[in-house]
C-alpha cells in the first residue's frame, strides 16, 4: 500500500473517489432531510407512534422524496462504474495530468448532476453532466483497454 501510495495517479484517484463516494453517501441525509420536511414516510414503524389518522397522512409518497431517491440511484448507477474502472486505469500508468483531467472533470459532473436533479435546474443541463461523467468513464476504459488489451 505505501508503494502504492507513491504512485501520483492512484494517489489522485484515491481522492476524488472519496470525495464522488462521499457526495454519494451524503444523498441520504439529504433524502432524509426531504423524508422530515415533506412528511413522507415508507414503512410502518418509521411513524409506529403516531395515531391512526396521522399514519394515513405520513405513509405516502412525496414527489421532492422519491427526487432524491432518483437522485440517489443515478449516482449508484455511474459512480459505482467510475469507481472500477477509474481503479484499473489509475493503475495502468497513465500520464498525471491526463489523470488529474479524468478525475476532476469527472467529479465536477456528479456534483453537478446532484445540484442539477435537486434543485430542479432546466435540462439539458442535468442530462449535459451525466453524459459528461459517462464520456469520462468511457474515456479511462478506452485508455485502460488500449494498454493492456488481452483476449
Ligand atoms: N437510469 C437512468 C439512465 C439514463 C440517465 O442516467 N439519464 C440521466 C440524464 S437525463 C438522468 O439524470 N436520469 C434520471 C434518473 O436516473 O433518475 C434513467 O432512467 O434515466
Amino acid at each position: 500500500m505505501s508503494q502504492l501510495m507513491e504512485n501520483q495517479a492512484f494517489k489522485a484517484f484515491t481522492t476524488y473517489a472519496a470525495i464522488v463516494t462521499l457526495k454519494m453517501i451524503l444523498m441520504g441525509p439529504v433524502t432524509v432531510y426531504f423524508r422530515f420536511t415533506r412528511k413522507s414516510f415508507i414503512n410502518e414503524e418509521d411513524v409506529a407512534w403516531m395515531s391512526e389518522e396521522q399514519k394515513k397522512k405520513l405513509l405516502k409518497t412525496h414527489p421532492d422524496v422519491e427526487r432524491a431517491r432518483r437522485c440517489h440511484y443515478n449516482d449508484l448507477e455511474n459512480i459505482i462504474p467510475f469507481f472500477f474502472i477509474g481503479l484499473l486505469y489509475a493503475l495502468s500508468g497513465p500520464e498525471l495530468s491526463s489523470a488529474l483531467l479524468h478525475f476532476r472533470i469527472f467529479t465536477a459532473a456528479r456534483i453537478f448532476h446532484s445540484f442539477a436533479y435537486i434543485l430542479v435546474l432546466p435540462q439539458p443541463s442535468r442530462a449535459l453532466s451525466y453524459f459528461l461523467g459517462m464520456l469520462v468513464t468511457f474515456s479511462m476504459a478506452y485508455s485502460l483497454l488500449s494498454k493492456v488489451f488481452f483476449l
